[in-house]
């Protein structure tokens, strides 16, 4: 991290006064915010203080290792080059750990004596490096997508409470009841972009160290660390955060030994007062395959699942997404993409965005007609090929009614409802119109459907369990 300068390119130092050196680190400090922005900047950069220069060396203090390593492998030529763009005296700059709670830790008070400039940090810690010793891994953690936080998500029915639970440890990390936070829910719901929103929260709200990855480079990093003999490094970063956050905990299915690590660090953490935060695809209890005392573990804090999207919530994300953009979309084709794409938010998304992009590129107005023509492909992949009798089949083996009673006359609940959500799910999945679905179902009118498609609707709403049986039968039809 040491950038070369000619003798007499260099400027004539002003370390003598203690306050041009706070000033530069200001100046260092706030071009560094511009280029890195807000949330990385307060995450790693407002934790460096200064130490003492010693010649063309200025020392820069962490409070522990992993922080050192982490601003080191990320910004540490920067560091270099914008020191000594401020302050051309500044040759090198050197990353060190000042031990937290040391009693013995520098004040880090600037000084205008001519000698130190700033008070000397003896409790730092050497930076120690015996030859042929393994590099400390610092590239642990993925940077959170600012993208993503919690005015960004659209809340609905489908994920009230898991971004309930999300806020609620984003304020107060660690409570009891909420330690882990276990999210699950299918693919591109919102797993992610919750679990950044806590990370965004925290961090603006400051002075915490908040680690985000996946389980699959956990996976990575630690096998990393077994080869280069470090596992103490890692496992020693690991437990130096205040929040760990581990994303798709399903990778570690089968890895036995990650999982056995993922369990010690855990167990660590959530002893000593941190939080964690887990996202899968199923909840703790289906997660078969993962060890029994790590499923018990995950199962003991807050579980809180995300369900798929309903219509509703489709067209709140739609029209937010759409306004963020600044390009105007019709509601017909808003509704007409909720409609249309029911598989997930990211899909969804990905289909606005095309549709944005097309209108920004032509300049031209985002017509129904446009809609259908760019975006050809996605829609005939989710042009639903699920036939009405394929539904009523499956509907009543489900509810174990016959099938003729799906066109009967007979109106006793047991048979009614089902059908009713035989009508529902085939409003839903198929391109029929209410008068055909009608058809389909012993010739009954239009208004029929109409109302069964309400009623199974607000039903849903306020019955969980039953939700979970419409929605199961629909994720089997769509599969
Ligand atoms: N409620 C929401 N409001 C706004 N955007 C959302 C919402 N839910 C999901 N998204 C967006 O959808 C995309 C996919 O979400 P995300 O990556 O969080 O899904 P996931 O559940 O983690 O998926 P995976 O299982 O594939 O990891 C992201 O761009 C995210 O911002």
């Amino acid at each position: 991290m040491t950038i070369g300068v000619d003798d007499d390119e260099r400027a004539s130092p002003h370390l003598e006064d203690g306050k041009a050196l706070e000033e530069s680190w200001l100046q260092i400090c706030s071009r560094l915010k511009g280029e890195v922005g807000e949330v990385e900047y307060r995450t790693w950069l407002t934790k460096i203080a200064l130490g003492p220069v010693d010649g063309d060396e200025i020392t820069l203090l962490l409070p522990t290792r992993f922080l050192r390593d982490w601003v080191r492998s990320q910004y540490g030529d920067r560091l270099s080059e914008l020191w000594n763009q401020v302050l051309p005296s500044i040759r090198r700059v050197e990353l060190q750990v000042a031990r937290p709670g040391d009693p013995s830790a520098p004040a880090l008070v600037l000084e205008s004596d001519t000698s130190a400039v700033v008070a000397a940090p003896q409790g730092v810690e050497a930076e120690e490096a015996p030859r042929n010793a393994p590099e400390v891994r610092s590239d642990l953690v993925t940077a959170l997508d600012t993208r993503f936080t919690f005015d960004t998500f659209v809340v609905g029915k489908p994920n009230e409470f898991a971004y309930a639970c999300a806020r609620r440890v984003a304020e107060k990390p660690s409570s009891v009841g909420f330690n882990p936070l276990f999210l699950y829910g299918g693919v591109g719901l919102g797993k992610t972009h919750l679990m950044h929103a806590i990370g965004a929260e925290l961090v603006q709200r400051g002075n915490v160290s908040v680690a985000y990855m996946s389980a699959e480079k956990f996976m990575y990093r630690f096998i990393a660390a077994i080869r280069s003999q470090s596992t103490m490094e890692f496992k020693e970063q690991l437990r130096s955060v205040d929040v760990l956050m581990i994303d798709d905990l399903q990778f570690l299915i089968g890895k036995d030994n990650t999982q056995e690590e993922f369990f010690h660090t855990f167990n660590a953490l959530v002893d000593a007062g941190r939080q964690i935060v887990v996202s899968a695809d199923k909840s703790p209890s289906d997660l078969s395959g993962l060890e029994d005392r790590l499923r018990t573990r995950l199962g003991c804090g807050m579980v809180a699942d995300i369900h798929a999207t309903t219509f509703e919530l489709r067209i709140s994300i739609l029209e937010a997404k759409a306004a963020a953009s600044g390009v105007v979309v019709p509601a017909k084709v808003l509704e007409f993409l909720a409609h249309k794409i029911t598989s997930n938010v990211r899909e969804l998304e990905g289909a606005l965005n095309r549709l944005i992009a097309h209108a920004n590129l032509f300049g031209r107005p985002v017509t129904l007609e446009a809609t259908q023509d760019v975006l050809h492909d996605i829609l005939k992949a989710h042009d639903r090929r699920v036939t009405i009798e394929e539904i009523q089949k499956k509907v009543a083996e489900h509810w174990n009614i016959r099938l003729t009673d799906m066109s009967s006359a007979r109106r006793a609940r047991a048979v009614a409802r089902p059908r009713q959500v035989a009508m529902y799910l085939a409003k839903q999945l198929t391109s029929r119109s209410l008068p055909e679905i009608g058809r389909k179902f012993g010739n009954r009118d239009h208004t029929t459907v109409m109302h069964a498609v309400s009623r199974v609707a607000e039903l849903m709403e306020r019955d969980p369990a039953f939700a979970e049986d419409v929605e199961l039968m629909r994720r089997m039809l769509e599969s």
